[in-house]
């Protein structure tokens, strides 16, 4: 009997090379499964609809997913394909992300047409980017940058470089590695100065929490070290702001029998930096995340939250 899968995955050409991906990788390992076997089925999101907002003011990080998770929850499709990154920290009643392919590269790249670093960019130039990360680790640096809002997806940022609109800008090198850009990156930016987004890198695949055999049936594809990387990280973000309103980086790397986690917290003009680092054993990714956040927490204190919000919200258009 052969088998057919359906893969739910976002339209744009990283999200369809991410699916690509796991459909390749799929049949590698199961000899039973044909290339006819899997259809990639492209489904449009919210998140891709809405351009001419900043993605915050429009409700953030799950419009991106909703349409898709629906078509897994109706069993449209059988598992989606995701940016672990841009996945929300809460999931709807009856999904889980059950698989973390081996992660990519997760460091930034700093990208421009005119200067050959961060560093060298003319006084007062202007950054786009639509990422409060990048934008309070960029000014924490350069203080003189501006900051204008790039949304849209890689090749659209990239063409809107091309076109003036910023000076430059800052994407994942593992998108690029995906779709094989890296050429495009100016400078890569090493993880101590520039750490990334929590997940970063991370491809993850989302199924019904009931679907045993599709469970199974993607097993072969788990990788455990990014597993208990993305855990941690994931869980750091949930201590601090689920919402991802705000400018946070995250890292965290196996040594030994332990996982550490580098954690970021900073002012939307990177002025103020709380940063914390701390070890477990790998199979406490999940504690060791809350706890990171739980110190940044207090580190920071109400006050630095409520001064956070109000900045953000007189940033973003
Ligand atoms: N928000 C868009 C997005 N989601 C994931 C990636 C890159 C790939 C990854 O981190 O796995 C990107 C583009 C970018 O930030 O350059």
């Amino acid at each position: 009997m052969s088998i057919r899968i359906k893969i739910g995955t976002r339209g744009s050409p990283l999200a369809l090379a991410q699916a690509k991906d796991v459909k390749q990788r799929l049949i590698n390992t199961h000899d039973e499964l044909t290339s006819e076997g899997v259809e990639i089925v492209v489904i449009k999101t919210t998140g891709d609809r809405i351009l001419d907002r900043h993605l915050m003011s429009a409700g953030g990080k799950g419009l991106f997913t909703k349409e898709i998770e629906e078509a897994l929850l109706s069993g449209d499709i059988d598992c989606a394909v995701h940016s672990c990154k841009d996945m929300p920290t809460q999931l709807p009643d009856g999904l889980t992300l059950s698989t973390f392919l081996p992660r990519e590269d997760n460091r930034d790249v700093f990208i421009s047409p005119v200067a050959k670093s961060l560093n060298d960019l003319p006084e007062g130039s202007l950054l786009g980017t639509a990422s409060l990360r990048r934008r309070a680790l960029a000014l924490r640096q350069r203080p003189d940058l501006k900051v204008v809002t790039f949304r849209g997806n890689v090749q659209s940022r990239l063409r809107k470089l091309e076109a003036g609109e910023a000076a430059a800008t800052f994407l994942a090198l593992a998108g690029l590695n995906r779709m094989e850009m890296a050429d495009v990156a100016t400078e890569r930016l090493d993880l101590e100065r520039f750490p990334p987004a929590p997940a970063q890198g991370a491809v993850t695949i989302e199924i019904r929490d009931d679907d045993q055999k599709m469970h199974s049936f993607l097993a072969p594809l788990h990788c455990s070290i990014t597993t208990e990387q993305v855990t941690a990280e994931r869980s750091f973000l949930a201590a601090l702001d689920g919402s991802c309103r705000t400018p946070i980086a995250a890292y965290a790397i196996q040594e030994g029998a332990d996982l550490v986690l580098r954690g970021m917290l900073l002012s939307l003009d990177g002025q103020t930096v709380f940063e914390r680092s701390m070890r477990r054993p790998r199979e406490q990714a999940e504690e060791l995340g809350t706890a990171v956040g739980e110190a940044i927490k207090e580190d920071a204190g109400a006050a630095f939250f409520d001064q956070l919000k109000q900045d953000i919200e007189a940033a973003i258009e």
